[in-house]
């Protein structure tokens, strides 16, 4: 068996010889030339992402299919709910894979996009873990995704640096680092700058492929066999998803040479439909697996899309659905009973606030938010969390290790048997609270400059002192469809209007006019704002809800260069 050691190196007529990326066989780059990009996409790496895209497209395009078909269920007025058919599994008495020591404490993780800056900053901020985000925080441009993967080799071999000019500021890694986890896309997203036997590859099997040929082999070298890479993987509704990327792990554990077992990821579980699959998830993945984490933001889109064909469970604003609504506290509490029962990590999930740097009162009024939301899950069981900004860290560290003390983790000790009977209906519990206008206004705010962000290539920004990333954005975008579609009374400011699209073409407009004065006209004339109105105006008012809004705006990210950029030698 040829190790990847091997495969790492080019040979001589791998090398570029013209401004050109050197491709295998069916494999066409339609993304731009750049030198730095083309270390990355070698031959080799290319050929390792093409055999994973032809080993698993079509177990990808089917479980894509069964979301439809489940989607169909739910509207025709079907609940999501556990699986008779794997009852054994969730009564079965097996666990996971004994979890790595080098990952057994994670109570303060980081998260960041794949920039270069931010994750030096991560890798310092004294977090014990840094994910790094392809995902929800990352607009998926060719430039960040592909820059990104450079940015990770770097971090990887600790050769990152980074010279901010204009503070002439020399950035690089302290001694001691955080430990690093990669989230890949989602399976619903393709690239399609690479295209592979004439269709785009799947956008998370290019960002785990070529992660992963790059740098498989620096963690068994740096921390011994067995320990790494690690991910983090999104957005998936049912076990079956779970058991193909088991699946991947484990042709690339092979190609790789390096140990079986020796990927470990953490599943979020941010869909309605997969809180009903925890234990067949972890199952599927026990060889690999180091826990679930409480996406707690896309798990509130999921609740909106799930049930978008049911008026009897419309959302309150957004601003009430926190984690202490009955549905979301149960979703948190069978995690951590689940997680322990099997031995691994239950993760908690990110409070949205951040730092603010001009007003001490406002700052710690946000601080002490946090504060609560990590206490109340240390003291459920959670065994870490996760922060949005360095600033919040000594807080949120403190709140874990006082309760926590020396212990890694609460894996052994809050086994939360009293949740053992959290029924259907405590997960899909309806949430409370009243709908307003400024509710409906902030999510049009909100959305429409997220969506000009992302469209620049950033894909997460503070906003109104909030952080704000594609989860968080599709709740806003769902929300203003649904009050739409159903035309619901705002019944929490004493106005009863209701919301029509007249309203809605009124608010628009109004909002438009808010950010402008905000960001003022100069960012306003040269950002997106316009398109980003087009796009969101459109995605609330469609008869047929979108799927993500990040699908339908990707196609304005693409750029293809017509005549290609890849050549066979
Ligand atoms: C729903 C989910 O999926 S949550 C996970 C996905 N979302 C995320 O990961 C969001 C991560 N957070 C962020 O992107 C940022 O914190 C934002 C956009 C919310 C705020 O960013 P900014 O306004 O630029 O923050 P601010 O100006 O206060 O930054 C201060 C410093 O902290 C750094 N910083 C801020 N957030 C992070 C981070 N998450 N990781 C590393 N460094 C960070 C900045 O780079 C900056 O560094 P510098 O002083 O060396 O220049
Ligand atoms: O990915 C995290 C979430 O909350 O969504
Ligand atoms: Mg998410």
């Amino acid at each position: 068996m040829v190790g990847f050691e091997t495969f790492l190196e080019p040979s001589s007529t791998e090398r570029k010889t013209g401004m050109a990326y050197d491709v295998p066989e069916g494999v066409d780059i339609r993304g731009k030339y750049d030198a730095e990009f083309a270390k990355i996409l070698t031959k080799d790496a290319l050929q390792f992402v093409a055999d994973l895209q032809r080993e698993f497209r079509n177990y990808i395009k089917y479980a894509l299919e069964c979301r439809k078909e489940a989607k169909i269920r739910y509207n025709n007025g079907g609940l999501p709910g556990f699986d008779p058919a794997t009852k054994y599994i969730r009564e079965g008495d097996w666990v996971c894979a004994t979890v790595p020591p080098a990952i057994a404490d994670r109570r303060v993780e980081i998260t960041g996009p794949v920039e270069r800056k931010m994750i030096i900053n991560a890798l310092n901020s004294g977090a014990k873990v840094f994910m790094a985000d392809f995902e929800d925080a990352l607009s998926p441009s060719w430039e960040n995704l592909m820059r990104g993967q450079v940015n990770l080799k770097d971090a990887v071999n600790r050769t990152i640096s980074f010279h901010d000019k204009a503070r002439n500021r020399v950035y690089k890694l302290n001694d001691q680092t955080a430990k690093l986890f990669v989230r890949p896309r989602g399976w619903h997203l393709p690239e399609s700058h690479i295209f592979i036997d004439g269709e785009p590859a799947a956008g998370c099997l290019v960002d785990f492929g070529l992660y992963f040929f790059h740098n498989c082999m620096a963690f068994p070298q740096t921390q011994g066999e067995g320990f790494g890479p690690f991910f983090y993987l999104p957005k998936m509704e049912h076990s079956r998803e779970a058991k193909i990327w088991n699946n991947v792990f484990e042709r690339a554990e092979k190609l790789a040479g390096i140990e079986r077992g020796s990927i470990r990821a953490t599943v979020l579980i941010e869909t309605l439909p997969a809180v009903f699959q925890m234990d067949e998830i972890l199952y599927e993945l026990r060889d690999h697996s180091v826990g679930l984490n409480c996406g707690r933001w896309d798990y509130i889109f999921s609740y909106v899309k799930t049930f978008q064909a049911h008026p009897d469970r419309l959302l309150p604003d957004r601003v009430l659905v926190g984690m202490t609504q009955h549905f979301m506290r149960s979703y948190s509490d069978l995690l951590i009973r689940t997680c322990h029962r099997r031995g691994v990590h239950a993760m908690g999930g990110m409070a949205a606030q951040i730092p603010i740097r001009d007003d001490p009162v406002a700052n710690e009024a946000a601080l002490e938010l946090v504060r609560k939301d990590k206490l109340r899950e240390v003291k459920a069981g959670h065994d870490g969390t996760w922060a949005a900004h360095p600033g919040l860290i000594p807080a949120i560290m403190e709140v874990f290790t006082n309760s926590m003390g020396n212990e890694a983790n609460q894996i052994h000790t809050v086994k939360r048997e009293d949740v053992a009977n959290l029924t259907e209906d405590d997960l899909l519990q309806r949430p409370r609270g009243v709908r307003t206008m400024e509710g409906f206004r902030l999510n049009t705010r909100v959305g429409i400059q997220y969506l000009a962000a992302w469209l620049t290539g950033t894909g997460s920004v503070p906003l109104y002192n909030l952080m704000e990333d594609a989860a968080t954005a599709e709740i806003s975008r769902v929300q203003n469809w649904q009050w739409l579609k159903y035309r619901v009374q705002l019944d929490g400011d004493g106005l009863g209007v209701k919301v029509t699209r007249e309203l809605f073409g009124r608010v628009v407009e109004e909002e438009m006019t808010r950010i402008e004065r905000e960001v003022g006209q100069e960012k306003f004339k040269k950002g997106k704002y316009k398109e980003a109105c087009k796009i969101f105006t459109r995605q609330c008012t469609t008869p047929i809800l979108d799927d993500f809004l990040t699908l339908g705006a990707y196609n304005h990210l693409v750029i293809h260069y017509p005549k290609g950029s890849s050549s066979r030698l």
